[in-house]
């Protein structure tokens, strides 16, 4: 087990890498905390809490939504929870998207943690900050952004996870390589195979990586004025698809990544072979490059990403694998380059 220790501006978050959901109570007081579960995890993780207070809520994106957290208000209230109470989040990145959040708004701010179950959520969701609901058809429209207390990484929790959750996980480490790591992207070039056969010495050292290039740049730029931007490569597109064609956030990033790719030839002239690279990559792992949402859909989506600014984009481009920049792209550039691809 190993232990990392970020400073942010308002928190210290403590990660506790490699250790077992078993040893919660190690951490954290049992009689004084609240754990925000789904479903599905419960039905397979459940046995590992027994005596925990627990409040349930539905398996799915579609619940990431206003109504569920006033449910678990609700929740809360019944179990009279107060402002020393943990809350804590075991699931996917929909559970640490509103548990982030209930806690963040419930008696204007309680102590929450994670324990992150899908490697998405292993590598991405669980780790910065950025909590919240949807709303409509814009996704995390409503939110804080609020550091957990801490975050425990049991390596065994992916496992029960079916191939497709496996490969929209992947989507967001090919991400990190493609903004600020092009190491990274050369080994998952050349373990592609190992990792998805779950080899646990590769699985192991793509969480850590990606834990410790996201929490780096969090650390950095944690309200998103700069360098953070770079994180939602790929997203700007992928929210939209996303919600338009009702799939996987990893599988929505992909096809925004390689959109940005596109993009990005017109605009820093990335060379068409890296597109080609981060193509070729995606497709290794299983995840999709196109997408067959309407483009106007698309667009009246996009035009809403919270990194515009009046009338352009602080939109995210690569310069080359490894190098991201965020360019001040107008909405008609966007626009017109959208209907071309
Ligand atoms: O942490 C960040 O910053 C990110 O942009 C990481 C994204 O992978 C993540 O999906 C994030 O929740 C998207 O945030 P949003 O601001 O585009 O809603």
């Amino acid at each position: 087990m190993k232990t990392l220790a970020f400073q942010f501006q308002n928190t210290e978050s403590t990660y506790y890498l490699g250790e077992s959901l078993a040893n919660l109570g190690k951490y954290v007081d049992k009689d004084r905390s609240v754990i925000i579960i789904d479903e599905n995890v419960d039905q397979y993780h459940g046995h590992l809490l027994e005596g925990w207070r627990k409040l349930v809520i539905p398996d799915g994106e579609q619940h990431k939504s206003m109504d569920v957290l006033e449910q678990i208000v609700d929740g809360l209230i019944e179990l009279e929870a107060d402002r020393k109470t943990m809350l804590i989040g075991i699931g996917g990145g929909v559970i640490s998207d509103i548990t982030g959040f209930v806690a963040s708004v419930y008696m204007r701010g309680i102590p929450f943690g994670f324990v992150p179950t899908t490697l998405l959520s292993q590598v991405d969701a669980s780790i910065g900050g950025k909590n919240g609901v949807n709303h409509g058809k814009h996704k995390n429209m409503l939110g804080t952004t609020n550091q957990p207390s801490f975050i425990l990484f049991d390596y065994n929790l992916p496992s029960t996870m079916p191939a497709e959750e496996w490969h929209n996980g992947f989507a967001e480490i090919i991400k990190y390589a493609c903004i600020q790591d092009a190491e990274l992207f050369t080994y998952l070039e050349e373990n592609k195979d190992r990792a998805l056969n779950r080899d646990v010495d590769v699985l192991e050292y793509l969480v850590e990586k990606s834990v410790t290039i996201k929490a780096n740049i969090v650390v950095e730029d944690e309200f998103e004025t700069g360098k953070r931007r770079w994180l939602n490569y790929g997203h700007t597109l992928g929210h939209a698809v996303e919600k338009i064609e009702s799939i996987a956030h990893g599988k929505a990033v992909a096809i925004g990544m390689v959109a940005a790719a596109k993009f990005s030839e017109k605009l820093t002239n990335l060379p068409q072979a890296d597109t080609n690279r981060l193509i070729r990559l995606i497709n290794d792992y299983r995840l999709p490059v196109t997408f067959a949402s309407n483009k106007e859909e698309v667009f009246d989506i996009f035009k809403l990403d919270k990194k515009r600014e009046k009338n352009v984009i602080n939109f995210v481009l690569l310069e080359g694998i490894g190098h991201a920049v965020t360019h001040p792209v107008p909405l008609e550039t966007l626009k017109q380059m959208l209907e071309e691809l």
